[in-house]
């Protein structure tokens, strides 16, 4: 129906799709922090009248994101040009000259460095120039943060149908990265637009509606920045906080990071280990002399959100789609169905948070930060956005984690 052709148009503006072909493609990457994605869309127009429909969809991913190369930019485009040789097989020749090629950047490389992060957005801009397909002129950038939350709003109530039709009833997203969080939801009162920052307000026209949203991208907040952020890696001396959250690799700050062994309750008591993130190498292992459980933990990662975030009052009783790292936790601990999605409340990744914590024995075969991951979820969301134990939360499958359902343990 009208409204699912007019959402494709804003992607490719419409010079971009020639009047008289009957299908086209367009190629959009999305440079998580911690992984590179391809999206090859396959369009079909049936009329040059009628605006295009999506027919089809090849989606694939590689780890790590480009941030891992914060200091061999070549190596991060070798891995999105072995992204792009996929869409070479998969777009007709004929049709290559036509196909746009975009790439956004999200969180991870916010944290870089401004030189490191250009240099990185550079050498992937050559492979796009080398490659057969049409490249617009700001095809490699970094997304705003706001327009993260806006699009992945736009994309679940677009996909669940709640952007048609007159009765806009709309759900709020959370969106947990590696790098960031988002919160965006379409406020009801008045007195929420009063009360919020100014810049967490976003106007934007779409299907001749305006939308007044609510969004924020918290840039360190991901669930791998905030296992830094917990283990207290980022008070490490001589680190400035929001470059710490992903220390870029030169030299003085990675001594610095390098050689300190990092202790947290929310570890196994027994663990030693050493942590590969953000282009620096950690030591991290449990508290061997302290306490280790989920109350010592928490205490943990309260440091990391309490007070940081804004509590918009009117969504404490209001239920919200939650995917990424929501998605991937709630699937690994059998919260919610890996292919179905589910629904669930707050207090369901608190007590499920406590039985990881207080059993870590049991858990031995999972990923050693499950316990502080569960825990800093419902930190986030009780003490940082102000959720009530009982606000539902929808974790909708086709959101689940990238593409092919692997156990996202790492
Ligand atoms: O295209 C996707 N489909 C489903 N899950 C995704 C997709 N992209 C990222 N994710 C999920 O988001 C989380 C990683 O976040 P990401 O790498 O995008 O960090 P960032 O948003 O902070 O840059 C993981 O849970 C991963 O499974
Ligand atoms: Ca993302």
């Amino acid at each position: 129906h009208s409204n699912r052709e007019m959402w494709f148009q804003d992607l490719f503006p419409p010079n971009m799709c020639p009047i008289n072909a009957k299908t086209f493609y367009g190629i959009m990457f999305d440079a998580g922090s911690t992984g590179t994605r391809i999206h090859i869309y396959t369009f079909v127009q049936k009329s040059p009248e009628i605006l295009p429909e999506l027919e089809g969809e090849i989606f694939e991913s590689v780890k790590p994101g480009l941030s891992a190369y914060a200091d061999q930019p070549e190596k991060g485009a070798e891995s999105v040009k072995r992204l792009l040789d996929m869409a070479v097989d998969a777009v007709p020749p004929h049709l290559w000259k036509k196909t746009p090629v975009v790439l956004k950047a999200t969180a991870g490389l916010r944290l870089l460095s401004e030189e490191k992060a250009q240099a990185l957005l550079s050498e992937v801009k050559e492979v796009f120039e080398k490659s057969p397909f049409l490249v617009p002129e700001d095809s490699v950038s970094i997304m705003d943060g706001s327009y993260e939350g806006i699009l992945a709003w736009i994309t679940v109530n677009f996909l669940t149908g709640q952007l048609s039709g007159q009765n806009q009833h709309t759900t709020g997203t959370l969106d947990l990265g590696g790098a960031s969080t988002q919160i965006t939801f379409l406020p009801r009162f008045e007195e929420t637009l009063k009360e919020s920052p100014r810049d967490f307000l976003t106007s934007f026209e779409m299907f001749n509606s305006t939308y007044k949203l609510y969004t924020h991208s918290y840039l360190g907040f991901g669930l791998k920045a905030a296992r830094l952020a917990t283990l207290g890696a980022l008070n490490t001396e001589g680190m400035s906080c929001e470059k710490a959250a992903f220390p870029v690799s030169t030299s003085n700050e990675t001594e610095v990071a390098d050689g300190q062994m990092f202790r947290s309750s929310c570890l196994p008591k027994q663990l030693e280990a050493e942590w590969h993130f953000g282009g620096v190498k950690y030591r991290y292992g449990g508290n061997k002399e302290g306490e280790t459980g989920f109350k010592p933990c928490y205490l943990e990662v309260l440091k990391v959100v309490k007070g940081k975030l804004h509590q918009p009052d009117e969504i404490r009783g209001s239920s919200f789609y939650a995917f990424s790292y929501y998605y991937d936790r709630a699937a690994d601990t059998n919260l919610i169905d890996y292919e179905q999605g589910g629904v669930l409340e707050v207090r369901d990744f608190e007590r499920k948070a406590k039985e990881v914590c207080d059993n870590m024995e049991r858990f031995s075969s999972a990923s050693p930060f499950l316990c502080m991951d569960l825990t800093y979820i419902t930190a986030l969301l009780k003490e940082g956005f102000g959720f009530r134990d009982n606000t539902l939360l929808q974790l909708p499958s086709g959101l689940q984690s990238c593409g092919h359902p692997h156990r996202s343990m790492e």
